[in-house]
């Protein structure tokens, strides 16, 4: 119910935005209903009218009376109604259409425009395929239903109010005949979807997880391909594919039973109405002729009043699809933005120094991976992280320009608790260098002038020139112009992390968090990666990650850390002297170098 609940204050959001759109389809809901229950007493009339003009015509006293022209009044108001009721029907779905395609448009938007405020806790967290999955499935199934099933449940809610005012305005007694059987139904119809609710949740969470497998093992292609391991991913495919066909298979199942049991009810309603109405036919005080266009009124009336819960029963499959779709989608918009200081100071730069103050630090609660760590950099220096893998060298980076936040301590610029910098103008001043540097779909000099879209080519020159990528870029066909993305890329590691560099330097940081590549390297890009970090690091506040020690003998400190704490820090020189971890670190390497 809270579901429910959930999900009709999330369309209620959406259709707020239309609401011209919403009172024409109210309006033509009203016309069409009304229009749809007032056919049948015509019809029933022209019954009434039929059996009038059979009994005068068969006697002959009265055979000169009789007139066909009251029937043929009746048939013709019929086929009016009726006529009215299809272009009022017709009119609703464009005006549906309309509706359902821009806000499931403004829904896409809302939920691309949240994930852009999201904390990259969110990212950690999620598998790419999964978050995908909202907007390709879920979004799938909110516009299906929209189209087929929600306006229906609105319009089909009106024509039960609608049958059920004409019917009791009709006759009474037929009327409580045709609606005894509604609790049954409702009692067999809420079991059922109980029942299918469940299985239909679980379909979308199983497909959730399928697609972030999918995504993950193409990402992961050449691993598995390395290994041998196709055979493996087919099987666990198999596994995830087979829990999708499962939820979906029980889900369609019961929904299925819905619509067909319904369809039955309503039949054997259609006999009850015959039966009682034949019964008063022969027994009661009516005249035979309007007892006779009753019961032909009521059968229609009967399975118009059925039409609403066997519509929809049927469309419940997609009506429970769209309404996890809608809490899928809710749990997105519910999830923390980025702090932002409502009146956050200004940073307009570093003067003096960063420090990092006793910081503690857990991704998951319970589960600390730094503890305690004191780091102080005066503006300028370079400070290169080093240490075995997972000592915690990213996170201290997360800290730095607030990817996350501290657990306990604090990381202050010049004095200052970051936290209490205004977002952006802190991230203006901070730069990365990944170490899987990303491509964007564009040209070179788009990717290179990222950062900066207002950048001149000379500018996007110049950042190439002092990362060192500028002549391979020129040897292209195309140079700058030349069209990349992530998959397709033209680019090797290094040169990718040549191309961040000088996407870098652009932007022109006081700070720089700069995470050496480590793979697929040769010893010219190495050579070359090198100069563009000492490009890019001069003059600069720089925080490095170092993988090659060699890179970093230069840095103005080497912090050493282990398990989440530092257990050396100083210049190579006195590191060597002090013959720790790190002199034994660098030794190891130079003997591999
Ligand atoms: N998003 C995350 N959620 C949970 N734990 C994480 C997350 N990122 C890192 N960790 C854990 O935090 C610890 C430190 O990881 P971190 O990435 O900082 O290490 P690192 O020194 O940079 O390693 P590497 O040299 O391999 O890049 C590891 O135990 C890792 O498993």
């Amino acid at each position: 119910m809270t579901n429910l609940i959930q999900a009709a204050k999330f369309f209620a959001h959406y259709f707020k935005h239309y609401k011209l759109g919403m009172a024409v389809i109210g309006l033509f809901t009203i016309l069409a209903t009304y229009f749809q229950v007032t056919a049948p007493v015509y019809m029933g009339k022209a019954i009434q009218e039929i059996a009038n003009y059979m009994g005068k015509a068969l006697n002959p006293a009265t055979r000169a009376q009789a007139s066909l022209s009251q029937v043929h009044t009746a048939v013709w108001f019929f086929l009016l109604f009726s006529l009215l009721m299809l272009v009022a029907q017709l009119i609703n779905y464009v005006m549906q259409a309309i509706v359902s395609s821009n806000s499931v448009n403004d829904m896409r938007k809302g939920l691309f425009g949240k994930l852009q405020t999201m904390t990259i806790r969110y990212f950690d967290a999620h598998q790419d395929g999964e978050i995908l999955s909202r907007f390709t499935s879920d979004l799938d199934n909110i516009y299906n239903a929209m189209n087929e099933a929600i306006f229906q449940l609105f319009s089909q809610g009106v024509l039960m109010i609608g049958v059920l005012w004409m019917m009791f305005h009709q006759n009474v007694t037929l009327a409580w005949v045709t609606i005894a059987a509604t609790p049954i139904s409702l009692l067999l119809a809420y079991l059922i979807i109980r029942r299918a609710e469940k299985y239909v949740n679980l379909q979308q969470d199983e497909v959730g997880h399928l697609n972030g497998y999918i995504n993950e093992q193409i990402n992961g292609e050449k691993v598995i391909i390395t290994n041998g391991l196709q055979a493996e991913s087919v099987k666990n495919f198999e596994d995830y594919n087979q829990r999708v066909k499962d939820a979906t298979y029980r889900g369609q199942v019961w929904s299925g039973i819905l619509f067909p049991l319904m369809s039955g009810m309503s039949l054997v309603n259609t006999a009850i109405v015959i039966f009682f109405g034949g019964y008063l036919t022969l027994n009661g005080t009516l005249d035979r002729a309007v007892a006779l266009g009753l019961i032909v009124m009521f059968v229609n009336f009967s399975q118009q009043y059925y039409q609403p819960i066997s519509q929809i029963t049927a469309t419940y499959n997609m009506l429970q699809l769209a309404i996890t779709g809608a809490k899928r989608l809710n749990e997105v918009f519910e999830q923390a933005d980025e702090v932002s200081p409502a009146d956050g100071i200004i940073f307009t730069g570093l003067k003096d120094k960063v420090e990092l103050d006793d910081v503690h630090f857990s991704y998951q609660e319970g589960h600390e991976i730094l503890h305690g760590i004191d780091i102080e950099v005066d503006k300028g220096q370079m400070v290169a992280l080093v240490g075995p893998t997972g000592s915690g060298k990213t996170t201290v980076m997360n800290l730095l320009n607030r990817f996350y936040d501290v657990d306990q301590g604090v990381v202050k610029f010049d004095g200052t608790d970051i936290r209490k910098f205004n977002l952006a103008s802190l991230r203006e001043h901070v730069g990365i260098v990944l170490q899987d540097s990303v491509i964007f779909t564009g040209t070179i000099r788009y990717n290179i002038a990222f950062g900066k879209p207002a950048a001149s080519d000379d500018e996007v020159y110049a950042a190439a020139k002092q990362a060192y990528i500028h002549d391979f870029i020129m040897s292209l066909p195309e140079g700058y112009d030349t069209v990349v993305n992530d998959e397709h890329s033209i680019f090797s590691t290094g040169q990718k992390q040549l191309l961040s560099i000088a996407r870098t330097i652009l932007t022109n940081p006081d700070l720089l968090i700069l995470d050496e590549a480590t793979s697929n390297v040769d010893t010219v890009t190495e050579a070359k990666i090198q100069k563009a970090m000492d490009n890019v690091i001069h003059g600069r506040t720089s925080f490095v990650i170092a993988h090659r020690l060699k890179t970093i003998l230069n840095a103005d400190k080497i912090i050493v850390l282990k398990d989440g704490q530092i257990i050396e820090v100083g210049t190579h020189q006195e590191l060597l002297a002090a013959k720790g971890f790190y002199a034994e670190l660098y030794h190891n390497q130079m003997v591999f170098d």
